[in-house]
C-alpha cells in the first residue's frame, strides 16, 4: 500500500494521475506535489487538499517532497528529468520507487541521473486517467522489486487499465495511447467543423460532435466491444454511413492515422537521442 507519494511536476499529466488516484482510497494527506509557480501550487492545494510546494517560493521543494515518500512521480517535461533526478538524489531513500511519466526518457537515462541501484519505472500514461478511463504501460528497471512494481501499479490501477510492456514498446505506446486522446479530440474538432460547414450553429455543432465521440467511446468500453462490429451496427447497406466510410477510405484516412502515429514514435526516438547528446 502507498503510504506517501510525491508528484514532482504537476501539470496536465500529473494532475490527471493525481485526480484519479485521489478518487481511490488514498488520503490527500498522503500526497505532496511540487510545481514551479506559486499560483499553480495554490490551485492544486485548494482543489485537492494536498500539500503543494512551489519552487519559486521554496527552492528545496523537490528535495523536501521526496522525504519519506515510497513512490515519487516525475511529471516534468523530458528535458527537465535528468536535472530533477540529480536534484533529489541526495535526499532520496534507496527504497523509494521513482516513476517517470516522461515520453522518450529511457530507463538507462533515468538510472544514470539517480543513485546507483535506485528502483525505477518508466510509465506512459494518458490524460483520461483523470476521469478514471485511462490506460498506462509500465516498464520496470532491473533493480525494481516485485513489491515496488506493485506500488507503481497501485498509482494507476484505480484510474484505468495498467499494462506491463517491455521498454522497447514504450515509444509505440506513447504514439498510440499517450498522444491518442489528442487524436480523438482533433477528430471531434474536425467533426464539429464539418457540422458548421452544413450551416449548423457553433453550439449545435460542438454538442453533436462531443456527444458522438463520448457516446461512441463509451460503447467501446462495454464488455466484448469490437470497433469493427460497432461500426457495422451503424452502417446500413447502401446507406449514408457506408457512403461516408467509402469517402474516408478514398482519402486514405487509415493511412493518415498510421502516419500520425509513426511521426509521434519517430519524434520520441529523436528526443531520446537529443537528451543523450545533451
Ligand atoms: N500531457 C499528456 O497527455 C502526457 C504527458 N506525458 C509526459 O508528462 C510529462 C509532463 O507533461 P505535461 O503534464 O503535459 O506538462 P505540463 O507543462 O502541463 O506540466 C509540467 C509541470 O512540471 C512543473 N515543473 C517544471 N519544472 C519543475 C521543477 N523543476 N520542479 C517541479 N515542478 C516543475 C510545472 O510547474 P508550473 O505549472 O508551475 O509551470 C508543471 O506543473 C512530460 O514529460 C510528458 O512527456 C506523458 C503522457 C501523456
Ligand atoms: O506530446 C507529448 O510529448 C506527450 C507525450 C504523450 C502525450 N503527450
Amino acid at each position: 500500500m502507498i503510504k506517501r507519494i510525491a508528484f514532482l511536476g504537476c501539470g496536465s499529466m500529473g494532475e490527471a494521475i493525481l485526480a484519479g488516484l485521489l478518487g481511490s482510497e488514498l488520503s490527500p494527506s498522503a500526497v505532496v506535489s511540487t510545481v514551479r509557480r506559486v499560483e499553480r501550487a495554490e490551485e492544486l492545494a485548494h482543489r485537492y487538499g494536498i500539500t503543494a510546494l512551489a519552487g519559486a517560493e521554496e527552492p528545496d521543494a523537490n528535495s523536501l517532497a521526496v522525504q519519506g515518500a515510497d513512490v515519487v512521480i516525475l511529471g516534468v517535461k523530458p528535458i527537465g528529468i535528468a536535472g530533477l533526478c540529480r536534484e533529489i538524489s541526495p535526499t532520496l531513500d534507496a527504497r523509494t520507487v521513482v516513476v517517470s511519466v516522461a515520453a522518450a526518457v529511457s530507463l538507462s537515462q533515468l538510472s544514470s541521473a539517480l543513485p546507483p541501484g535506485q528502483p525505477v519505472v518508466r510509465a506512459m500514461p494518458n490524460t483520461p486517467l483523470k476521469v478514471r478511463r485511462g490506460v498506462v504501460a509500465l516498464s520496470a528497471g532491473p533493480t525494481t522489486t516485485a513489491q515496488q512494481q506493485a506500488l507503481a501499479h497501485e498509482v494507476f490501477v484505480s484510474s484505468g487499465v495498467v499494462l506491463d510492456v517491455p521498454e522497447d514498446a514504450q515509444n509505440a505506446v506513447s504514439a498510440i495511447s499517450g498522444s491518442g486522446p489528442a487524436y480523438v479530440f482533433y477528430f471531434a474538432e474536425a467533426l464539429a467543423a464539418a457540422a458548421e460547414e452544413f450551416g449548423l450553429d457553433e453550439d449545435t455543432a460542438r454538442i453533436l460532435a462531443r456527444e458522438t465521440v463520448a457516446g461512441g467511446g463509451l460503447m467501446l468500453t462495454q464488455p466484448g466491444a469490437d470497433p469493427a462490429v460497432l461500426r457495422r451496427g451503424v452502417s446500413s447497406p447502401g446507406g449514408t454511413t457506408e457512403a461516408a466510410i467509402a469517402a474516408f477510405q478514398a482519402q486514405g484516412l487509415a493511412g493518415i492515422i498510421a502516419a500520425g502515429a509513426q511521426a509521434a514514435a519517430a519524434r520520441a526516438a529523436a528526443i531520446t537521442e537529443e537528451l543523450s547528446a545533451g
